[in-house]
């Protein structure tokens, strides 16, 4: 679990080390709120994949009529994140999940929470693509999904090179989505 003391203690560090005082009335309680901060935006580092698919198992099975849709896909889930190389913020960022059910449908509200706990970890844009390929395919059973991702990243456009508007887009696509050309339409 994470260790909030701990992290106090290191943001108390870091201000003593930038120069200022963190006793001052402006930080005195900063190294608390960044701890919390911390254990709300990196909830997803208590929790494997598994642990996570464990958590979001909600599955509907007993109607194969609605159990055997061609496709089914959610669009523009909005996440943020924090890269694992500068532990800058990763913001502007839409999710789109698609999947082929086998015989089982997830519940909607699961995707997004989902999308949502594999980006509160330090990350690699790509690696959440594929934690929430992997999380989704676990409760699904689904060999067939699609995970796209658009985002910006403020290590690349608040400092260094500096591109404000760059975007990066991932994808992850699986089974049918790799190889029927038909079903990318859903992904647009
Ligand atoms: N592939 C990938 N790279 C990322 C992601 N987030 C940040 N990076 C990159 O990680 C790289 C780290 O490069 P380094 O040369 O070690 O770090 P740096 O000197 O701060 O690099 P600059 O950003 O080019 O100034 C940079 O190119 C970042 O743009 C991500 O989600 N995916
Ligand atoms: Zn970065």
């Amino acid at each position: 679990m994470i260790d909030t003391k701990k992290i106090e203690k290191h943001i108390y560090g870091i201000l003593e080390a930038l120069g200022d005082d963190p006793n001052r009335e402006g930080l005195k309680d900063t190294p608390k709120r960044v701890a919390k901060m911390y254990e709300e935006v990196f909830a997803g580092m208590n929790y494997t994949n598994q642990q996570i698919a464990e958590m979001f198992n909600k599955t509907f099975e007993d109607d194969l009529d609605f159990a055997n849709q061609e496709v089914v896909v959610i669009k523009d889930i909005d996440i943020f994140s924090y890269c694992e190389h500068h532990l800058a913020l990763m913001y502007d960022m839409k999710v789109t999940v698609a999947y082929i059910p086998c015989n089982k449908v997830i519940g909607l509200s699961k995707i997004a929470r989902i999308a949502d706990m594999a980006a509160r970890r330090l990350q690699l844009q790509e690696r959440i693509g594929t934690d929430i390929a992997e999380i989704i395919s676990l409760v699904t059973g689904s060999k067939d999904i699609a995970v796209i991702i658009k985002g910006k990243h403020s290590c690349m456009s608040s400092r260094g090179i500096k591109k404000v508007n760059s975007t990066t887009i991932t994808s992850i696509l699986t089974g049918r989505f790799e190889t029927d050309s038909k079903l990318q339409i859903y992904l647009r």
